[in-house]
């Protein structure tokens, strides 16, 4: 028997428990029982986070046990977790992830906490996706289930698949299709995006490890480069990307250069539990 001190917190209903201390900590059957919504806490995922070597870090593990490189709502919680607690000095850091170093501002400490965050450049190229296609995939032609639909597929540190025009009653069918569509070998989050004008959209995402989600922050981030990709929206504007959760909002810069995600995000509880749950 273990005890285990964690705290919960949520950006737009996309909900984490976070752990102080590295993924090593819990196993993956911990960490599904963590996330079971009716035997355990509750949770779209684990984030383990602190300081190593004098650098934030933040690791990211699914649900169902999977290892994501990056995770945006959860890096803005892990923000806002790093300052509560006094672990970083002032309110502007890199933190490391899988995907590599993402710079932090965390703008409102206060509930509703708000976190700026530099993502990472996003990149089409199929061999980060990773997609097995010979050139970047740009609205290009996809076939599921009988469905004729189009498809931009976008690396934000992880996998992402967004679509403009699917069916909104073939959604439900059409995530978990896509996600396991061999074309990407490490599976993809996939986005069901519509335009609301050039500076806003609404978007569902169906995540890799977790499923439907409230709110997916590299989601919202790949669809408003989708979206610029295509000519759907401009770069350097702000777009209004609508989640089930709320909004955020997605400012693409000039093509190589790192995309700005600003949102809330919020503590829920502390608690302590006692492992094998
Ligand atoms: N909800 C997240 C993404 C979490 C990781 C994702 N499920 C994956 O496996 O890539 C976000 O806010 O970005």
């Amino acid at each position: 028997m273990r005890p285990l001190l964690f705290e919960k917190y949520e950006g737009l209903g996309n909900d984490f428990v976070v752990v102080e201390g590295t993924s090593s900590m819990l196993s993956t059957d911990d960490v599904m029982r963590i996330c079971d919504r009716h035997r355990g806490i509750g949770a779209d995922g684990v984030l383990f986070t602190g300081v190593s070597a004098g650098r934030p870090f933040m690791s990211v593990i699914n649900a169902d046990g999977s290892t994501a490189e990056m995770c945006g709502n959860g890096l803005r919680c892990v923000a806002l977790h790093l300052v509560r607690r006094g672990l970083v000095d002032g309110r502007t850091f890199d933190v490391d992830t899988d995907a590599g170093p993402h710079a932090v501002r965390v703008l409102e400490v206060a509930a509703p906490g708000r976190v700026e965050v530099s993502m990472r450049a996003p990149s089409l190229a199929p061999r980060d996706v990773p997609a097995r296609f010979d050139a970047p995939l740009i609205d290009g032609e996809l076939r599921a289930d009988g469905v004729v639909l189009h498809g931009t597929a976008v690396s934000m540190g992880n996998p992402h698949l967004v679509t403009f025009d699917a069916p909104d009653a073939a959604r439900l069918r059409l995530g978990p299709m896509l996600q396991d569509d061999r074309r990407f070998p490490e599976k993809v989050n996939v986005g069901f995006a519509t335009m609301k004008g050039r500076g806003a959209m609404q978007l569902h995402v169906y995540e890799r490890g977790s499923g439907w989600t409230q709110a997916c922050g590299t989601g919202a981030c790949a669809a408003a480069v989708a979206a610029v990709e295509t000519g759907r929206a401009s770069r350097g504007a702000p777009i209004e990307v609508v989640l089930p959760g709320g909004p955020l909002e997605i400012v693409v810069g000039e093509a190589g250069e790192r995309v700005r995600m600003t949102g809330p995000a919020r503590h829920v509880f502390s608690g302590r539990l006692t492992l094998p749950l």
